[in-house]
């Protein structure tokens, strides 16, 4: 397989920084923007203002807003918000080569319908093979050229292992794996878990409760993800546990921040893009559906709707009945 061209749609953080991965691993790499904008910035200047501001990047990524970029693609990586995609395919299907891998990165599951992104992407782009790539990797950091580790999951061992080589470098280190539910779960749920650990460092709960809510909230990623399809092993893997340890523990993730500023009690109107938000809404129904027990999940929706205030939020998990860890 020839993976000589990358093509990124999406010229907001994570899409600028994949191009720079793709850059450092050799390939020819192009972002696809919406914006011209934030296209002409990273072509004359090599920098994107809006998304990655003060990061100079590498000077040999191209940018565009033309969609017939993609007809020269060998690799297409999506990197737009996951409840855009449905309504972004349908305008650059047409325009992808017809042998290219997509390989998506957005994280979440569809509010609308319940499906995995997988599917929404299968359903517009039924003839291209997919991929995702997912873990804890915060695209400052990769941007910089930061070391960084994640997961790359395929249908077939061969054509995840081929992806990850096409992509890896002396900085970013992509791992195979063939599990596709699990890795595409283990991101779209860590989100809604941040969200919660920034709500009990906003009310100043402290790291020890942190500890408690990142433990509790990884049995129930663990027991939601397997309901979806996700093999158990991989939840202890780099999609899995690593990036739920990584967005629980910085304010850099945009789910932690939202969080925190609910424990706040800061409006959080106008906050940058976490994922979470929506993603709490249509898992507490696929838990409900399927009875499944997600007490932080249904507590972070209560929230998030207003229904329960962030401290009412905290006592309640804390005042279940009293049961086995295990
Ligand atoms: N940032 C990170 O560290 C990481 C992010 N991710 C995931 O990557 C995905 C994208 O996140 P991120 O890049 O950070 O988000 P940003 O908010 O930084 O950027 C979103 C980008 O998507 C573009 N976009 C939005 N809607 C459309 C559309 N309909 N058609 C084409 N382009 C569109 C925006 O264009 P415009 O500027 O014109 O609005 C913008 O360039 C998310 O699912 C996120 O969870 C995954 C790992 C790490
Ligand atoms: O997914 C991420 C890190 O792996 C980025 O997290 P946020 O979307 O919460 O910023």
């Amino acid at each position: 397989m020839t993976n000589d061209t990358v093509v990124v749609v999406g010229g907001g953080a994570w899409g600028t920084a994949l191009a720079c991965v793709a850059a450092r691993a050799g390939r020819r790499a192009t972002v696809l923007c919406r914006d011209s904008a934030v296209a002409d910035a990273l072509s004359a200047r090599a920098e994107n203002p809006r998304y990655l501001p003060g990061i100079t990047l590498a000077d040999d990524i191209g940018a565009t807003t033309d969609p017939a970029v993609l007809g020269a693609a060998d690799i297409v990586i999506l990197a737009i918000p996951a409840q855009r995609l449905r309504a972004a395919l349908p305008g650059l299907a047409p325009q992808i080569a017809p042998g290219a891998r997509l390989i998506n990165t957005a994280k979440g599951i569809e509010l609308g319908t319940g499906c995995a992104l997988s599917r929404v992407i299968a359903e517009i782009c039924p003839d291209h093979a997919q991929a995702i790539l997912s873990g804890p990797s915060f695209a400052t950091d990769v941007a910089r050229g930061k070391p960084t580790a994640v997961t790359l999951a395929a249908r077939g061992e061969a054509s995840a292992l081929d992806l990850c080589r096409a992509l890896s470098s002396d900085s970013f280190r992509a791992y195979a794996s063939a599990d596709m539910a699990g890795v595409e779960t283990g991101g779209a749920l860590k989100n809604v878990y941040a969200i919660a650990a920034g709500v009990v460092i906003g009310l100043g709960f402290g790291e020890s409760a942190k500890a408690a809510l990142i433990t509790r909230a990884f049995v129930e990623l663990r027991r939601l993800g397997a309901a979806m399809g996700g093999q158990p092993e991989t939840y202890l893997g780099l999609s899995g546990f690593g990036d739920l340890m990584l967005s629980c523990s910085s304010a850099q993730s945009r789910n932690f921040g939202y969080g925190m500023a609910l424990g706040q009690g800061e409006d959080v109107t106008g906050r940058p893009l976490a994922e979470g938000v929506a993603t709490v809404r249509i898992a507490s129904r696929i838990a409900d559906e399927s009875s499944l027990s997600a007490p932080i999940l249904q507590a972070t929706k209560r929230l998030i709707e207003g229904e329960i205030a962030p401290k009412d939020a905290v006592e309640a998990l804390l005042s279940r009945p009293i049961k086995e860890e295990f």
